[in-house]
């Protein structure tokens, strides 16, 4: 037989790998082509025009903040309370914005909704399975077993706690400010001239990171990790690189809907290796808390009112699931607040004169700074501006901008079929700002929507007439159940700052919103940090 038929005879390897690709590529056909425009029971659902015809809106998504892309089209394209739109590679999302259908899906149903599996695997990482990714009835249990620690009657207590971390930050901030003036001043003199001195600018974000978590250490695990006075705290550290933004994280998020979870985690770039360190160390640092603490209980000497001490005593935990809820309190209960503060001093440098308004009540109503006595709720939970202007930056800049779902069978939501693996997306930085229920100054920042009077029925929700208007801390079983401890320690952080300093933007350009670039993984941030100048107001 001539050589050449012996050479073209396909071998098995090579019928196999015909077949494989041919096989891949109807896949993908079907998964990319047919199945979003022809077949999918959600395509009849209103639409974003335009797109891409194999990677749908995914071009804007991925170059607008977080929920942005949303936050457009429910205000702009006629709808009954759910829209469909296709993200990378044609994958069908379903967004509900109607308070019914966020109601079943967060609410009546959510148990038929879990959390997608890429999503907890990229998570896991650094949180550990706690209660933040468990799933059906291991949720359930953990919820139950941990939410005595964060009832109002237990959170009370921990007031003084946000006030005393509060005031340690902003006197080491005014500490900052007076050494840099007293060198201005030294310059001054041998320079003999007048200049006025230069301010001193602050990164809010690192700043309000650094605050958060001395908050959450204490008051959530009974441990000072002396993060206000030390910048380079190797935990402070060790979250500023692992909540960087950088593009390679951004990649690895994107590369996690195709790929296997271990494909992803095992690839050799940087990014990888530096979760790697951070998971290390944030576990063997929770480790040795519960271990310390366990040593206490057994000695009969545990009396410590963290969130911790109150987990281990209802003894539902194993040492590594407890583990996994520290790691879990770190990374949700510090990143968040302190994107919130640094959004609330950005939008008072916006507006002066509820920057103003703000001081004058918190010197009214709370003690100076400089005395060392502590606040009780009492004090923090009666000034009605401080909360008004809390919820008003937790409406307009939800430090979670969007989360994600995936019906875990087929079901259905407002009498619309939905099959199962379906991703629903839930996105507060849309809901919040949604003019059908908040009126048309719904993107307008106005605290007095929150003040209660007789024109305002509905003040608690901060006028709207559903709380599912308001998606800060989404709502049902698996709403934040740090919400009552954010809500007080960004009450207790907001106060300090205000009271002590007057803050205005060091860019001038960022006065306009369109010019502040927003990103994030998990949190929705100024990109590179928050630089405001900050000036002492003698008198409290
Ligand atoms: C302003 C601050 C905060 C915001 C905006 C916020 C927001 C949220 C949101 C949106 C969720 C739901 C995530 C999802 O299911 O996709 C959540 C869950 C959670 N948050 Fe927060 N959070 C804040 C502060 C805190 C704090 C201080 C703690 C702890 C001390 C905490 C602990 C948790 C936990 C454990 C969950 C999971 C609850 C569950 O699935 O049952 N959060 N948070």
């Amino acid at each position: 037989m001539p050589d050449v038929l012996l050479v073209s005879r396909p071998t098995y390897l090579g019928t196999f790998m015909m077949l494989l690709v041919l096989n891949s590529f109807i896949w993908a056909f079907w998964k990319v082509i047919l199945y979003p425009k022809f077949f999918s029971p959600l395509r009849h659902l209103p639409s974003p025009k335009g797109g891409s015809w194999w990677n749908g809106q995914y071009r804007r998504i991925s170059r607008e903040a977080t929920g942005a892309p949303a936050l457009d089209w429910i205000n702009s394209i006629p709808h009954n309370g759910m829209l469909r739109y296709l993200g990378p590679l044609n994958s069908e999302r379903l967004l509900v914005i109607s308070p019914k259908a966020i109601g079943e899906v967060l609410t009546t149903k959510s148990y038929d909704f879990v959390k997608p599996g890429q999503v907890r695997n990229i998570l896991a990482r650094l949180l550990g399975v706690g209660v933040l990714l468990a799933e059906g009835e291991e949720h359930k249990i953990q919820r139950k077993n941990l939410m005595p620690a964060f009832a109002f009657r237990h959170i009370k207590n921990l007031y003084p706690v946000f006030w005393d971390k509060s005031r340690e930050a902003v006197l080491a901030m005014t500490a900052v400010v007076k050494a840099d003036s007293s060198k201005e001043g030294e310059l001054q003199d041998a320079r003999k001239d007048t200049a006025t001195s230069k301010d001193t600018v602050f990164d809010v974000l690192e700043w309000a990171s650094r605050a958060t978590l001395d908050i959450i250490g204490v008051a959530g695990m009974g441990q000072d990790f002396g993060a206000i006075r030390d910048p380079d705290n190797a935990l402070s550290r060790t979250y500023r690189t692992v909540f960087k933004p950088t593009p390679q994280a951004q990649l690895l998020g994107l590369l996690n809907l195709f790929l296997p979870a271990w494909i992803v985690r095992n690839l050799p770039v940087k990014r990888n290796g530096e979760i790697e360190e951070a998971a290390g160390i944030i576990k063997a640092t929770c480790r040795k808390l519960i271990r310390s603490k366990k040593e206490k209980l057994e000695k009969n000497e545990l009396t410590d009112v963290d969130i911790l001490s109150v987990a281990l005593e209802s003894g539902g935990f194993t040492e590594e699931n407890l583990v996994d809820q520290l790691m879990t309190f770190l990374a949700a209960g510090h990143e968040t607040t302190a994107t919130a503060m640094t959004w609330a001093i950005y939008l008072l440098c916006l507006h002066p004169e509820v920057q103003t308004r703000l001081r004058q009540e918190i010197r009214e109503k709370l003690p100076s700074i400089e005395e060392d006595v502590s606040v009780d709720s009492q004090q923090i939970d009666h000034m009605p501006y401080l909360s008004a202007v809390c919820n008003e930056v937790l409406r307009c800049y939800p430090p979670v901008p969007l989360t994600l779902r995936e019906a875990a069978h087929d079901t259905t939501i407002c009498d619309q079929f939905v099959p199962k693996g379906t991703r629903v997306t839930l996105v507060p930085w849309a809901i919040n700002k949604y003019e059908a229920i908040w009126g048309p100054d719904a993107k307008k920042f106005n605290p007095e929507r929150w003040m209660p009077s007789e024109d305002n029925p509905h003040s608690a929700n901060g006028g709207a007439s559903s709380n599912y208007a308001f998606l800060t801390f989404l709502h049902g079983p698996r709403s934040c159940i740090g919400l009552g401890f954010a809500k007080s320690e960004f009450a207790c952080l907001l106060a300090a700052w205000i009271g002590r300093f007057e803050f205005s933007l060091n860019d001038e350009r960022e006065y306009d919103e369109k010019n502040m670039v927003i990103k994030g993984n998990v949190t929705a941030k100024p990109a590179n940090g928050l630089h405001v100048k900050a000036k002492v107001v003698e008198g409290w």
